[in-house]
């Protein structure tokens, strides 16, 4: 199993390229099976979740063809299997994403159950009651969701819960339903939107996307398109987090600051200062430690669940004291613990992880639990003093691009070593071109 070794202590500097985003790309893949003609797909990250995704695309019937490392060709024109079954789905929950896709164009889709993980329960409940109210009728059995559904008719579905890819999958069932969906109090994630977009592209009716409410007139079919995937703002906002940590000085490339006002401002906080283009953005340090901030995660535009781990870290070696408030998944903390073997003075009441900033942490061996702790971590061993061994990196692999490498050129000592041998060369096992 791969490892991470990261010998800590050297200030971040230069520039690096962000990737295409996960979290639009995998709901674009699977909107692809709505499309009547070929689609093709840039700026697709190279990650281990699109390679688990191309598998089940595979699977069921699609035809792929990987054009270049970030750029997919995908004809779903006829499915031969309406399943994603549970071998596949259980390495990676946005796979409930084709639920609504492939129960819309073929009245039938039996999905694995995705199951809950260490970050939390994760419940589908709401993906199913929408589908439910566009008339599909489903049943839990065996660990699969069944639906079945003659055509998918307009609905009126008020979510209770902001969810993501609740919000993903109705909006996808809603372009081939008959008549018109208004889903309340939709998601308004940045990711949201670029699905949309694409959806448009094909040829979907949509409108509202980006507020809590979005309207779809459904259409008897759609056609094909290129489509570019957004960057990704968790992945920019873990390399500056990086820099900001290690009192370094970086730019970020090929990204949207537009997307990241809440990250950004909590950088500006601990003291950071931040420059930005339209596709661009820069972090300087000047040397100086952070300062610890408090922050609340919350849906979008709110400060992102998925950044949380990281400033815990930031927090962890900043100066002064700082409350980190998690309100969307109910166990986001496991970071902490791992944190806490490295030196971290930070303790967890409820929902809240109360960090006081200690000077420098200490490097140890350290396990990864899930994506976003594992970013964390590595965030922790490029300021640790020593080498920090970080196990279990195939959750780091779900979710960022050859992240030792770009890391390596901005200058960090953190290489990749395989199985049992602590060795390798830098970058040795990465796992990060799809291969459909
Ligand atoms: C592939 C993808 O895009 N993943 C993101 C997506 O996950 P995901 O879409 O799974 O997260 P949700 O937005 O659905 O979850 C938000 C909250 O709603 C709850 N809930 C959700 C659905 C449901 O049917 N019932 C229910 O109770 C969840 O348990 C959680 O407490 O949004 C999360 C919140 O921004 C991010 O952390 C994930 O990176
Ligand atoms: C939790 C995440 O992803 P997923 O929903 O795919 O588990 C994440 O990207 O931080």
């Amino acid at each position: 199993m791969d490892k991470l070794l990261i010998t800590g202590g050297r200030p971040l500097t230069g520039q690096v390229r962000a990737s295409g985003a996960k979290n639009a790309a995998l709901p674009i893949l699977a909107a692809t099976l709505l499309a009547g003609a070929p689609v093709t797909l840039g700026n697709v990250p190279p990650l281990r979740d699109i390679e688990t995704t191309l598998r089940l695309l595979r699977r069921m019937g699609a035809e792929l063809e990987l054009l270049t490392e970030d750029r997919v060709a995908v004809a779903a024109g006829e499915l031969k299997s309406f399943a994603a079954p549970y071998d596949l789905v259980k390495t990676m929950r946005a796979s409930i994403l084709v639920l609504g896709p492939v129960l819309a164009r073929y009245g039938q889709a039996d999905v694995s159950l995705p199951g809950g993980c260490a970050i939390g329960a994760r419940p589908v409940n709401l993906h199913l009651d929408g589908l439910r109210a566009m008339g599909a009728d489903i049943h839990v059995e065996g660990g699969y969701i069944r639906a079945r559904a003659k055509r998918l008719h307009g609905a009126c579905i008020v979510m209770d819960m902001v969810s993501v890819t609740g919000t993903e999958n109705l909006m996808m069932a809603a372009t081939l339903a008959q008549g018109e969906t208004l889903i309340e109090n939709a998601a308004r994630e940045p990711e949201v939107v670029d699905l949309a977009a694409f959806l448009c592209a094909l040829g979907a009716r949509i409108e509202g996307a980006g507020t809590d409410r979005i309207r779809v007139q459904g259409v008897a079919s759609l056609g094909g398109a290129h489509y570019e995937v957004m960057p990704d703002r968790i992945e920019t906002g873990t390399f500056l987090v990086a820099a900001a940590m290690t009192g370094g000085s970086i730019k970020v490339t090929h990204t949207r600051p537009d997307l990241l006002d809440a990250v950004l401002q909590k950088l500006r906080e601990a003291g950071a200062q931040i420059e930005s283009g339209d596709d661009w953005i820069s972090l300087d340090m000047r040397g100086r430690r952070p300062r610890a901030v408090d922050l609340h995660t919350a849906p979008y535009p709110a400060f992102p669940t998925d950044m949380q781990a990281q400033f815990c870290a930031m927090n962890a070696i900043a100066e002064g004291v700082g409350a980190v408030t998690e309100t969307i998944f109910e166990n986001r903390f496991m970071h902490v613990l791992e944190l806490q073997r490295m030196g971290a003075k930070i303790r967890i009441e409820g929902n809240v992880a109360i960090c006081v900033g200690v000077e420098a942490l200490t490097a140890a061996p350290v396990m990864a639990t899930d994506l976003r702790a594992s970013a964390g971590l590595v965030l922790a061993g490029l300021v640790a003093s020593g080498e920090t061994l970080i196990d279990r990196i195939y959750h780091l692999d779900r979710g960022y691009d050859k992240i030792e490498h770009k890391l390596s050129g901005l200058g960090a000592a953190i290489r990749r070593t395989s199985g049992s041998t602590a060795d390798a060369t830098s970058g040795a096992g990465v796992t990060g071109s799809p291969t459909p």
